[in-house]
């Protein structure tokens, strides 16, 4: 089967920079995933959607959607993509409806065509009963569905979709994330760009981590969780004792049985690795912390998440 998406040894240096946005990505998405490029600010993700939807031109390497060349073949490669960008860029001088009979004109939809198609679309994200006011009405949240409802009215192979969710509230992420979901029931590729790990885990079928334009992992988000040395954190809230400091804390930790490694997360908490059950760790490290005068203000036990997958790789965090 011809992928949704390739991108092959790309390459995107922008004019007077001494290093490159994108620096040598290759990854393929399959047809009907929902695809994460889960990083931090400036780790390269718009460039390479960008290169993807023939608005960056690329310096090397190779990008095909729905087996077409982008770089190439960019008209052609248009009508089988979609992209909802992170600014809003709806016409404000034309109503939610009209903004969508307006994109179905665009791409050759007929007039009775593009008004049902724009009615079911507007339903379907919830907007139908605020379809003809002012697009300057809308909510953050609202131009984004209206955003996604405009990128589905050409029926897309594949809609990209950069920072979806940046700056939603929790109900609006969740709404979103379940539209993102029927997309992808409907056969429709979604590629998304997030630095928002809970996000990436929740969405991607698969993620590619990347950082300084590198792909530094790739997987479902269970396989690159596995990935890590222990499968339990703890995160240990503490302010050391007079003398002593997170990093000789850390050290100190990492001897107790069933700490495979520990770390001291800038302006966060210490957050050890364990390959056994937190249960079992939590009186030997309390005791060290005691014994350290440090006091101990809040302990979290959780699983290993994307974002220790992140620090793992990278020795820093996502934001
Ligand atoms: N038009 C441009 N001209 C010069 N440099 C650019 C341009 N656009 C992006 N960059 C640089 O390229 C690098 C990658 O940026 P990019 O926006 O692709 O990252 P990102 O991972 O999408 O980050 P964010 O989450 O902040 O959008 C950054 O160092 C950025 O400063």
């Amino acid at each position: 089967m011809t992928a949704a998406v390739e991108v092959r040894d790309l390459v995107k240096r922008y004019p007077k920079r001494d290093v490159n946005a994108v620096d040598g990505l290759s990854f393929t998405v399959e047809p009907g995933e929902i695809f994460g490029l889960l990083g931090p600010n400036g780790a390269g993700k718009s460039t390479t959607i960008g290169v993807l939807t023939t608005r960056v031109k690329a310096t090397g390497g190779e990008a095909r959607v729905a087996g077409v060349d982008v770089i190439r073949d960019s008209v052609a490669a248009r009508k089988l993509f979609a992209v909802v960008p992170q600014q809003t860029n709806l016409d404000r001088s034309l109503t939610p409806r009209q903004n969508l009979a307006f994109h179905g004109a665009y791409h050759g939809l007929s007039r009775t065509d593009r008004f049902a198609k724009a009615a079911a679309l507007l339903d379907e994200f919830g907007l139908a009963d605020q379809a003809d006011v002012k697009v300057d009405w809308y909510s953050g949240g609202m131009a984004q569905r209206l955003m996604i409802a405009r990128a589905m009215m050409h029926e897309p192979k594949v809609l990209f979709l950069d920072e979806p969710t940046t700056g939603l509230d929790p109900q609006s992420r969740l709404f979103m994330w379940e539209r993102v979901r029927d997309l992808r029931s409907r056969g429709v590729t979604v590629v998304l760009t997030t630095h928002d790990m809970d996000e990436a885990a929740e969405m991607a079928d698969r993620v590619g981590i990347v950082d300084h334009g590198k792909l530094l992992a790739l997987d479902t988000p269970e396989g690159l969780t596995r990935s890590l040395a222990g499968h339990a954190v703890l995160d240990l809230s503490v302010t050391p004792g007079d003398g002593d400091d997170p990093d000789k804390l850390v050290a100190a930790l990492t001897d107790v049985a069933g700490v495979e490694r520990g770390e001291a997360v800038a302006g966060g908490p210490i957050r050890l690795y364990l390959n056994t059950d937190p249960d079992t760790v939590l009186a030997p490290v309390i005791a060290v912390l005691s014994g350290r005068s440090a006091t101990l203000t809040n302990v979290h036990m959780g699983a290993a998440s994307l974002e220790d997958v992140f620090i793992d790789l990278t020795g820093r965090g996502l934001r």
